[in-house]
């Protein structure tokens, strides 16, 4: 098992844990719109890394960003696997392509 296999497994299980003594249960605890909040805080964050050329801020950044997306997911009832579908359907359509292609 991956890393963010493991780490999405774990997320899973801490959902119901005790809010005291789990990040994951306590953020969860203070909702969707919280969770979400959390995810545009640390893709910012990420942002302003890549802007200084932090890179090594940017792998701490696009850590906090990736786990808490994966909070953001387990809390929708969504899994790394519905984005690695999708990842898939899209595998080898341009995105320039894709885009010449919308009708709206
Ligand atoms: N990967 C992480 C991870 N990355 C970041 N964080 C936490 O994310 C929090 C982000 O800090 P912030 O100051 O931005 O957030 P905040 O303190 O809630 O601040 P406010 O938004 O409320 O102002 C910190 O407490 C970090 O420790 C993480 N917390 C947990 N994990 C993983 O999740 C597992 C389960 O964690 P618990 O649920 O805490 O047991 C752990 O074993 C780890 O594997």
């Amino acid at each position: 098992m991956d890393t963010l296999d493991a780490l999405e497994q774990t997320i899973r299980q801490r959902r119901a844990a005790d809010p005291e003594t789990s990040y994951v249960a306590k953020l969860t605890a203070r909702g969707r719109a919280k969770i979400a909040q959390k995810v545009g805080e640390e893709a910012v964050e990420t942002v302003i890394a890549a802007i200084a050329d932090d890179r090594a801020g940017m792998v701490s950044e696009a850590a906090d960003l990736m786990f808490h997306l994966l909070v953001l997911l387990a809390d929708a009832g969504l899994s790394l696997d519905d984005v690695r579908a999708e990842l898939a359907r899209r595998e080898g359509l341009s995105g320039l392509e894709e885009k010449a292609g919308r009708t709206a």
